[in-house]
């Protein structure tokens, strides 16, 4: 099941939802438990905890209460625990006092060479970023130190998952309960991600959505596990034949350009069985890699297909505006890639009006192209608005891939590493979300899947080393290999 992703708000919502237990504190009990349990694990795992050292920085909200009583339990395990009180008269009352009883001691600077050090600056409640004497604070930490953030790593905004400038980047962040919409928006700032249960009733029912109620058009963030691709990845049956699985077409590359061709087709021949067509000049190349793929150079010539890709290295000239013409013309859903979306920015009545389902797949450069400024910083908000407003599905490229429907349902993809920022790699994620969508998945799917299964394959291609778009397309097979038989 998908997992959701929550603002602010519906997290106080879900926690309001439980009554007593946020009232009586009993909530917050089992927060900073879970909190000092992730510093245990971790020190315990690198030589015990008696005599180590541990840091505090202590906001003027629940989030440093949290962290002060998580101090408290891990001062009682025999650890040296400091905390500095950014806001001292304003600090969790019952939470300090449980922190001095335990032993744990106030400063106003952290010590040197500290083991862990604990962000309890600001969670869900935090604007904007790190205050300067905050800032300060964490300027003197070792990079050696493992930074825990509580809940978010303050800096970070819990919505939209904007880093500011100073925030926390924290190795691991404990949170609670549910995931907040910045632990994959700003994924990489927030290092592992621990949920802790703390008895919310999302927890218990199975049943993220308990917690969630939209309005229409409002944006739903969700992020699709490897089990949810692993379902609905199309795998031939008794009766399937080369047709029944879906035909993609792919229009790419060119004489001058045949790479984007052969890294788009060489990734739908990979992702699905049945059949591949190619439409284009680069035809003999495509053949002389994948002599399974049915190339033709002109797309009147071209067979039946069940959907179409567009773009890589195609060109931007009249003849390219001619194909996407014809293209989105048709009933069939239509993946518009790199040079198409040159083309269709000055052209969106191709796609907005259009009734058929459209995945357009812009990096940054492009998306800009089409709305006519840049992304800025709050991806989620623009990607829902581009897919709202032109009524198709569209997939942001980038470390965190979001893909957003235009009803506002947003799935949003953490690549885990960055190898694949090289050149190509778009043109293998086209062919992938092409074979998805001709095999009959849902634009938003399609790209999702193929997004998550893209980055699984850089990693594992990489394994700590750079790679080519070749390479990614070469791993592709044997990471599906694993996702769908694990
Ligand atoms: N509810 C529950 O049951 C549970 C809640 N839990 C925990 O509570 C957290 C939410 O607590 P919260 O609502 O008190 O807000 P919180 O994040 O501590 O920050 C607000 C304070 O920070 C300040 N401030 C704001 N921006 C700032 C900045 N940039 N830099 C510095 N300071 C800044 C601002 O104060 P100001 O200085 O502006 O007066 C404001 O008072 C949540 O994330 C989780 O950890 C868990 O225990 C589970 C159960
Ligand atoms: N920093 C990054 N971390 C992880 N993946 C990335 C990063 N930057 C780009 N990617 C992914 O690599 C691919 C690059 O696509 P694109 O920019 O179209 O490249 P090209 O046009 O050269 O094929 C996309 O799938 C994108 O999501
Ligand atoms: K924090």
């Amino acid at each position: 099941m998908p997992v959701s992703l929550l603002t602010a708000e519906q997290v106080r919502v879900a926690e309001r939802s439980t009554g007593e237990l946020l009232a009586n504190g009993t909530l917050m009990r089992r927060a900073s438990h879970g909190v000092a349990q992730v510093v245990v694990g971790r020190l315990a795992a690198t030589g015990g905890c008696y005599g180590r050292t541990v840091g505090i920085v202590v906001g003027a909200g629940d989030n440093g209460g949290d962290a002060l009583f998580a101090g408290a339990e891990l001062a009682r395990r025999g650890i040296r625990v400091t905390a500095v009180l950014l806001a001292p008269d304003k600090a969790h009352p019952k939470a300090l006092l449980a922190f001095g009883s335990a032993g744990g001691r106030l400063g106003t600077e952290l010590p040197r060479g500290l083991d862990v050090v604990i962000d309890g600056v600001v969670g869900i409640g935090g604007r904007g970023p790190l205050r300067p004497t905050a800032a300060k604070v964490f300027a003197g930490v070792a990079p050696s130190t493992v930074v825990v953030a509580v809940d978010l790593p303050s800096g970070v905004d819990a919505d939209t998952g904007v880093v500011h400038d100073p925030a926390v980047r924290a190795d691991i962040t404990v949170t609670f309960g549910v995931r907040r919409r910045a632990h994959l928006l700003a994924g990489p700032q927030c290092g592992r991600i621990v949920v802790v249960d703390i008895g919310l009733p999302a927890d218990h029912e199975g049943d993220p959505d308990v917690a969630e109620e939209y309005a229409p058009g409002e944006i739903r963030l969700q992020a699709l596990t490897d089990a949810d691709i692993a379902a609905a990845w199309p795998v031939p049956g008794a009766h399937d034949d080369k047709y029944t699985q879906g035909v993609v077409g792919v229009i790419a590359g060119s004489h001058r350009y045949p790479g984007a061709a052969i890294l788009s087709t060489g990734a739908a021949v990979a992702a699905t069985s049945g059949m591949v067509r190619y439409v284009g000049s680069a035809h003999a190349e495509v053949v002389a890699h994948r002599p399974e793929v049915v190339v033709v150079p002109e797309l009147s010539e071209a067979g039946r297909v069940q959907a179409w890709v567009i773009g890589p290295g195609a060109g931007t000239d009249d003849a390219a505006l001619e194909r996407l013409r014809t293209v989105l013309a048709t009933d069939l859903p239509v993946l518009v890639d790199a040079d198409a979306l040159t083309v269709l920015a000055a052209h969106p009545d191709l796609v907005i009006g259009r009734d058929a389902p459209t995945l357009l797949t812009p990096h940054a450069g492009e998306f800009a192209r089409l709305t006519g400024e840049p992304v800025g910083a709050d991806r989620l908000a623009a990607v829902a608005d581009l897919a709202k407003r032109w009524g198709a599905t569209v997939l942001l490229k980038g470390r965190i891939t979001l893909v957003a429907q235009a009803d506002g349902t947003v799935y949003g993809n953490d690549a885990g590493s960055s190898w694949a920022a090289t050149a190509g790699a778009g043109d293998v994620l086209s062919g992938i979300a092409g074979s998805l969508l001709a095999a009959g998945l849902p634009p938003i799917w399609a790209g999702a899947a193929a997004a998550r299964v893209h980055a699984h394959a850089a990693r594992n291609a990489a394994s700590g080393a750079p790679i080519g778009a070749s390479d990614l397309l070469a791993a592709l097979r044997p990471t599906i290999r694993e996702l769908l038989a694990p």
